[in-house]
This record gives structure tokens, C-alpha cells and sequence, in this order.
């Protein structure tokens, strides 16, 4: 079996309040995502999905534990060793986080003009490449104020994906958009995930539409994580918190299999 694109074991994490008190939001958690496949992190508000997230990154560092990423323990990795380690990763996170004073076009060939030696003519052909696959020809002399929010969040895909990520961390990348765009996004995001091939890491309230696309769904509930190979697994779960998610959030997922 090919090694996990990212695991954890025993990760704990917690922060002191401004009351002083600790709040454990990782309790000795442990997991493992496959490579090539979309993996939707899922749970209420608080349950530390935003921080799982920012520890595969090493935005924050563990308490405890060790998080592995292509096999390598990355919890104790400093300065250049990082740095590598970052550069399998392509973020997309809630605003898209455009340069609104440059072009769809710019935006997009920034990663290439600022990490890497390509001429011009290479980026030309490559920025132009990602925009077909996401839908956006046409649009490159925009500036991203002239686009709708669902062609924003796909120019930001279009960057992120600029130098050829491993693993896409995506953190509630359809917020403001309508539901209708919101399952449309996904959809393209599940194609595109499946063209290139890379690890999709999805944290998103927005269920059922991204549940659409996952081949596994982790729940973050009181410091703890249940894993779960599909969404369609996640129904005969008899933890009592996890038959309440399913109840409050997946009616419609299966309503509309039904219909199907
Ligand atoms: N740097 C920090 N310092 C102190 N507390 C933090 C920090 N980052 C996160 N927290 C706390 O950790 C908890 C989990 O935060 P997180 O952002 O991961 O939640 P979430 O599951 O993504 O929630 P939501 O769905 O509301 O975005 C929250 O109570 C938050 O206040």
C-alpha cells in the first residue's frame, strides 16, 4: 500500500484562554490520509478543524505527537527542511486572496515569476493550460473585480496549483457563494482534483455538497476524530454525536441519492 500523504499520531494540541484556562482541542489524535484521494475534515464550529490544518502546515506546532507528511516528521523540522516540506503543499483558503490590481493572468504567473526560472513563454503556456482546465479562458486580462465570486475562488485554484502541490489544503474555500455555485465549484474542484492527481484535504460546512466528492470524511468532535472510508459510512455509526451530524447535515446527501 502506498505511504499515507499525511498522518498524524497522537497529536494533541491546546491553547491557554484569556481566562488562563487550557482548551484542549487535539486529544492524542490520530489518522491517516491516502494519497491521490479528497478527504473532507468535517465537525462544529471550534472542534479545531482550521487547526489541523494549520499543523499540517506548521503554521502551529503540536504539543504532542508526531505528524508525518510523505512519511517524514515534520513536528520537529526547522529552516530549509521545512521549507522543502512546504513546497508540496498548495493552500486555498476562505477569501481567494487575489492581488485585485493584477490581471487573472498575473495573479496566476505570480508563483512562476517569484519561485521559479521559467522564461515567460513556458509560463505563457502554463498559466494558460491551468485556466483552460478551470474554466476561466478568456478571462486573463481581468481584473478579479470584474469576476463573479466562483470564477475568484477558481483563479485561486489556478494559482495555488501553479507549482504542482502534492497535497491541496483547502479551508472553506466556497464561503459566499450560493449554494448552486457552491456544488458547482466542488464539482470542478473533484474534476480538476482528479486530472492532476493530487492529495485534496477540504475542511467545509458545506455539507452535502463537498461530501459529494469525498472518499473519506474525518469528524472532529471534543478533541477526538473519527475516520470514516466514505460519507456513506458515516450512517451506521451508533456514536451518538456522529448519528446527530448525520441527522442535522446529511438529509439532503441522501434525499438526493434517493431521487437518483
Ligand atoms: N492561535 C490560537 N490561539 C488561541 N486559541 C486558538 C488559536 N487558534 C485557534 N484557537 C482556538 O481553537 C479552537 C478551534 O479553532 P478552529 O479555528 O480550528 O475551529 P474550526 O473547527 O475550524 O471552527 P469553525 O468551523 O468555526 O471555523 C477555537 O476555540 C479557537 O478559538
Amino acid at each position: 500500500m502506498s505511504e499515507p500523504a499525511v498522518e498524524f499520531i497522537g497529536v494533541s494540541k491546546s491553547f491557554v484562554g484569556r481566562d488562563g484556562r487550557r482548551q484542549v482541542i487535539l486529544d492524542r489524535v490520530d489518522f491517516s490520509i491516502p494519497p491521490g484521494q479528497t478527504t473532507v475534515i468535517a465537525g462544529g464550529s471550534g472542534q479545531g478543524k482550521s487547526v489541523t490544518l494549520k499543523l499540517i502546515l506548521r503554521l502551529l506546532d503540536a504539543d504532542a505527537g508526531q505528524i508525518l507528511v510523505g512519511g517524514v516528521d515534520i513536528t520537529g523540522i526547522r529552516g530549509g527542511r521545512l521549507e522543502e516540506v512546504r513546497t508540496k503543499f498548495g493552500v486555498l483558503f476562505q477569501g481567494a486572496a487575489l492581488f485585485d490590481s493584477m490581471t487573472v493572468f498575473d495573479n496566476v504567473a505570480l508563483p512562476l515569476r517569484e519561485r521559479t526560472d521559467k522564461t515567460e513563454e513556458q509560463i505563457r503556456q502554463q498559466v494558460l493550460a491551468t485556466l483552460q482546465t478551470l474554466d476561466l479562458s478568456g478571462h486573463e486580462e481581468k481584473f478579479p473585480a470584474q469576476l463573479s465570486g466562483g470564477m475568484q475562488k477558481r483563479v485561486g485554484l489556478a494559482r495555488a496549483l501553479q507549482l504542482d502541490p502534492e497535497i491541496m489544503l483547502f479551508d472553506e474555500p466556497t464561503t459566499g457563494l450560493d449554494p448552486v455555485m457552491t456544488r458547482e465549484i466542488y464539482e470542478l474542484f473533484a474534476r480538476t482534483q482528479r486530472k492532476l492527481g493530487y492529495t485534496a484535504i477540504i475542511v467545509s460546512h458545506d455539507i452535502p455538497a463537498v461530501f459529494s466528492l469525498a472518499d473519506q470524511v474525518i469528524i472532529l468532535h471534543d478533541g477526538k476524530m473519527d475516520a470514516f472510508a466514505s460519507p456513506d459510512e458515516l450512517q451506521w455509526s451508533t456514536k451518538p454525536h456522529i448519528k446527530d451530524f448525520v441527522r442535522t447535515t446529511m438529509g439532503e446527501l441522501y434525499q438526493s441519492q434517493l431521487v437518483e
